[in-house]
């Protein structure tokens, strides 16, 4: 469903990202590792629009996104959520949750937040709730969100990316900072959004979670793919092994 074609990011004299070909197919979850400043960020945003690629090529189902904005991607049913968390801590999770659907109005933000018109409005509502129900958070959708703990935060954030369906999601970094227990509800409600047929690409530096949840692997080193595939086949990579020094690839909990 998405395939990256030797794609570049240089910013000026720096080239983040260098040559990457990788493809995600149709409800698998894919995940993007690396260590630090390997262009892992920078790749999702030559996906998402938001910083397209210097060189390359992008493709969400044979058709071509490279240059398209990042509303028209979003449009065609790409979401994503932050590193760190994007949210209005004195609104509501219902608002928070149908700020995800403004991106796809026919206006910016502001001027959906003016002109919405009502229909529309209570489509939106519903939507969100919706989405709120699908993670669970649908108790608490007229709760203020700033009164979440961190892990449904990021649930909330999830829920917001959702709304109006995505059939691709990237996450970026949602297991920083959760507790264990957190970590595990966030595993079982991806692998249950994967089973409804959402593809999931996520940058995360918890190797353990990564490991457990993901169907395969790109990995990252200074702007270039170093290795691709399964959580067993990655462990066992040398390269790998060499970029991670130090850090326990072995299977575990999260
Ligand atoms: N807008 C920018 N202008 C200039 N350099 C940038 C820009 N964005 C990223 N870089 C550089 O590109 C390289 C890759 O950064 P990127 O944020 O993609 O790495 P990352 O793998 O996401 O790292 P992290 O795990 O720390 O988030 C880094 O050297 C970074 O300093």
């Amino acid at each position: 469903m998405l395939e990256v074609e030797r794609a570049v990011k240089q910013f000026g004299g720096l080239r983040a990202v260098s040559d990457v070909s990788f493809s995600l197919r149709a409800g698998e979850i894919l995940g993007l590792i690396g260590p630090n400043g390997a262009g892992k960020s920078t790749l999702f945003n030559l996906v998402t629009g938001v910083s397209p690629a210097t060189g390359g090529r992008v493709t969400l189902g044979g058709q071509e996104v490279t240059r398209l904005p990042a509303r028209q991607i979003h449009r065609l049913g790409v979401a994503r959520t932050f590193q760190h968390v994007h949210l209005q801590p004195d609104q509501t999770l219902l608002a928070n949750t149908m700020m995800g659907g403004y991106a796809r109005g026919r206006a910016g933000l502001l001027a959906s937040l003016l002109h919405l018109e009502r229909a529309e409005e209570a489509a939106l509502h519903h939507e969100a709730l919706r989405q709120l129900e699908r993670v669970g958070l649908g108790p608490h959708a007229y709760t203020l969100a700033g009164n979440l703990a961190l892990g449904q935060q990021r649930i909330l954030e999830i829920a917001r990316a959702l709304v109006a369906d995505p059939t691709l999601l990237l996450l970026d970094e949602p297991a920083a900072g959760l507790r264990y227990g957190e970590k595990l509800e966030l595993i079982t409600l991806l692998r249950r959004l994967r089973d409804e047929g959402v593809t999931i690409l996520i940058v995360e530096h918890d190797m353990n979670l990564v490991m457990t949840l993901v169907d395969r692997l790109v990995v990252m080193n200074s702007g270039e793919k170093l290795a691709e595939g399964s959580p067993d086949e990655i462990r066992a990579h040398p390269a790998v092994r060499e970029a991670y020094l130090g850090v326990d690839l072995e299977e575990g909990a999260a």
